[in-house]
């Protein structure tokens, strides 16, 4: 067997997105993506993904050519590699990620952004040419299928008149009519329990009556609000108070480790995460002040799946909760964060996925979830198999472009149909 990696094809893609609201402004109707393929001297190719911006893609080429010669199992060596290639200065000047929703911005995170769509990649080649699945690598499974939830968003029937932009059937949701519509939505096509509702989108008296309409319609189900750190400490206590009893925790409700310490010790209300804690360095400040209940790891910046599981260990050392963010990802993440969730002894949330907002994917079988959750594949590696002519085609879309959407930017899509729209300074209520 030779595991020696003889090529890498980096291919960046624009997938449709709906019209999907946040507190930064709204999802544009196409988002990039990178799938990652390593290929092995005996002709194994495996397949990764992660995000698709330029700042990923220009990390993502010198790291790539870097790999050859390589072996695929040589997975501590990734993180050697990643840490040679340089990162621009002005990539990290602003230290938010994605305009503020997904916490600091620092070179190493952009890096280990890069690392985990390879990282991925290689387990899939190593799993295929080992004929065991991604799991096994990292381990073993200790559950054959991983709950999700539904994510739930504010959202337009669809994108600004005249925009291109494909069209969706979920219909509008900028109530709590309507997102209780989407919430039985969800439960009919994927059979989801729980839910979570992405908030920071208007004031939090209608966000705070949207929770009590879900929590009326399913009674006893865990129930999520995320507003991406647009409340104070004041408005956070005080939406804490109103729904401390349905709610299974609050997501960022305010911005950075102090202001989550605070609204922890005030309410008592258990708090989750995919901001304040969203690197290793972050850990140790947000666990002794107990800022966090929960935090919600996510592969792609997290530097994988074997970092991930690091995560959890280290979570569970402080009887810290973890659980799985999630943002615009196709099936290639899905089997990835289904993988290593199968592994994670302690997983006592559902994890979130963007994946049913994805109409199109790049995979020859979209992944289904049955009762909300998603069988873990036993096939060797990944258990996915690209198309390679929707992959193609998803390029072109990406050629086509003329850089308006290579770089995800909610701000300026929400500008299109609101030219005053600036993104709203923090805390926005
Ligand atoms: O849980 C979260 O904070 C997210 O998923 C952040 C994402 O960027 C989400 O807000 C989105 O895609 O609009
Ligand atoms: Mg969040």
């Amino acid at each position: 067997m030779n595991l020696t990696i003889t090529d890498v094809r980096l291919t960046p893609i624009l997938v449709a997105d709906p019209p999907l609201l946040n507190t930064q402004g709204v999802h544009q109707p196409y988002t990039p993506r990178l799938i990652v393929e390593v290929v092995t001297a005996d002709g194994i190719t495996g397949v990764g993904e992660t995000y698709g911006d330029a700042k990923y893609l220009e990390l993502a080429r010198p790291f790539a050519e870097r790999l050859k010669g390589r072996q695929v199992s040589d997975l501590n060596g990734l993180f050697t590699v990643a840490d040679r290639v340089a990162v621009d200065a002005s990539r990290v000047e602003n230290a938010v990620d994605v305009g503020g929703l997904r916490g600091v911005q620092t070179a190493d995170k952009l890096r280990l952004s890069v690392v985990s769509g390879f990282e991925v990649a290689c387990l899939d080649a190593l799993g295929k040419a080992l004929g065991l699945p991604v799991h096994a690598l990292l381990g073993g499974k200790v559950r054959d299928a991983v709950e999700y939830s539904a994510y739930l968003f504010y959202k337009w029937a669809g994108h600004p008149e005249g925009v291109p932009a494909e069209k969706d059937d979920w219909g509008a949701a900028v109530d709590p009519a309507g997102v209780v519509e989407q919430a039985r939505r969800f439960t009919e096509r994927y059979g989801f329990t729980s839910f979570k509702l992405k908030g920071g989108v208007f004031p939090p008296d209608e966000e705070i009556a949207a929770i009590k309409a879900l929590a009326e319609a399913f009674p006893g189900h865990p129930l999520r609000l995320d507003p991406n750190g647009a409340w104070s400490v004041e408005t956070s206590v005080k939406v804490a108070e109103e729904l401390g009893e349905v709610l299974e925790y609050l997501e960022d409700p305010a911005l950075g480790t102090p202001a989550m310490a605070e609204v922890a010790e005030r309410t008592g209300v258990p708090l989750a995460t995919n901001m304040c804690v969203t690197t290793f360095a972050e850990i140790r400040e947000a666990f002794t002040r107990g800022a966090v209940q929960v935090v919600l790891s996510d592969h792609h910046y997290w530097g994988g799946l074997r970092n991930t599981q690091q995560l959890a260990a280290v979570c569970r050392t402080f009887g810290v909760g973890v659980s799985m963010h999630s943002n615009t990802h196709l099936g290639i993440s899905l089997a990835a964060m289904t993988h290593v969730a199968a592994t994670v002894p302690d997983l006592h949330h559902a994890c979130d996925s963007h994946y049913p907002w994805q109409s199109e994917d790049v995979l020859t079988e979209r992944l289904t979830f049955e009762g909300g959750k998603v069988a873990v594949s036993d096939t060797p590696g990944l258990g996915v198999e690209l198309d390679r002519a929707r992959l193609a085609a998803l390029h072109q879309r990406w050629l086509d472009d003329d850089g308006a959407l290579r770089d995800r930017d909610d701000a300026a899509a929400m500008r299109i149909a609101d030219p005053e729209w600036v993104t709203p300074a923090m805390p926005r209520w």
